[in-house]
């Protein structure tokens, strides 16, 4: 059973939002459900929605999504995390309404969009369940992600890169609109270009592509199983594929073995190959 967790807020103002459709929530998000999901509770659940405007990314949502993240890293229960978007929209990008009169001087001197990056920084893995437009920075937040899960074996319309507008067949954005909920064979629209979803995975845009009714249910269940291993050693091994991403090849691998080297020093290191010689399961004590 999902447990609401209670965070702050604080918001942004779309023409919808103004009306009494866009009030906080008595968890006290207004943009962002989240909960605790899995059958022990051991996976973040941040279900991005702001369906007035498609869930653009405004300052308030990722202010949200910001003390969302902080939570659940400081939460011994959980082990994993999954961003999700709603029906429609993962979301479509940076929220144009609130950057439409801002200045270059707003945008640097106010440090504009920083702050954005903490998907990046978590230590806990993160999966990107894509539903819907996922347009522009959303992009990105499935890329930081680093397990980017998406919608539709054969209903893909999630798009992977930068900016992306996806468009079911020749019929474009109005007939998706329509189509919402159904299992359709959709396309992306890449800089212009469609691509299809097994041509995205083939690029490793994304890691695995779901039926719309499977995909939150597979996400989280990838989730619960990496949560069930040592926390310690799984945020080990996130920067160490962080690693291996941002740097040199040869840098990659010294940090991969400098932090397996690390794990000697931990008990969920020796009770993991202890329990694999015995044939049994690990008990991890996240020590
Ligand atoms: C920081 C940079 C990095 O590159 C960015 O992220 S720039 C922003 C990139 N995002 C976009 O360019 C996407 C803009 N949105 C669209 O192109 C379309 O909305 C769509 C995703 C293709 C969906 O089209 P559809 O016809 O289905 O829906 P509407 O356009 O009518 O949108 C419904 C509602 O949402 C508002 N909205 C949509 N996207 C944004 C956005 N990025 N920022 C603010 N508001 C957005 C849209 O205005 C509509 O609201 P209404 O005006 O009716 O109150």
């Amino acid at each position: 059973v999902p447990v609401p967790v209670l965070l702050a807020a604080r918001g942004c103002s779309s023409a919808g939002e103004r009306g009494s459709g866009r009030r906080e929530r008595p968890s006290g998000q207004r943009f962002l459900q989240v909960q605790k999901a899995g059958s022990k509770g051991s996976v973040g659940l941040i279900r991005l929605q702001r369906p007035q405007a498609l869930n653009a990314l405004c300052e308030g949502l990722m202010a949200e999504l910001r003390r969302a993240l902080d939570a659940f890293e400081a939460d011994a229960q959980v082990g994993a995390i999954v961003i999700t978007g709603s029906d429609k929209a993962f979301a479509a990008g940076a929220d144009i309404k609130e950057m439409q009169g801002k200045s270059f001087q707003q945008c640097y001197g106010g440090a504009f969009l920083a702050g954005w990056d903490r998907v990046a920084t978590v230590r806990k893995p993160t999966i990107a369940a894509v539903n819907g437009y996922a347009v522009s920075v959303p992009v990105s937040l499935r890329a930081l992600c680093r397990v980017p899960h998406a919608r539709g074996r054969d209903s893909w319309r999630s798009p992977p890169a930068v900016p992306i507008t996806p468009s079911p067949g020749a019929g474009g954005t109005q007939r998706l609109t329509r189509a919402v909920g159904k299992s359709l064979a959709m396309e992306m629209v890449l800089t212009g270009e469609r691509i299809s979803a097994a041509e995205a995975k083939a690029a490793g845009l994304v890691s695995k592509v779901f039926p719309v009714d499977k995909l939150l249910d597979a996400a989280i269940s990838c989730a619960e199983k990496i949560a069930s291993n040592s926390k310690l050693v799984v945020a080990m091994a996130k920067e160490s594929v962080n690693a291996a991403f941002e740097t040199t090849l040869a840098e990659g691998n010294r940090t991969e073995k400098r932090l397996f080297y690390a794990t000697f020093a931990t008990d969920d290191r020796k009770e993991g190959m202890t329990a694999f010689v015995e044939k049994r399961k690990a008990n991890f004590t996240d020590s």
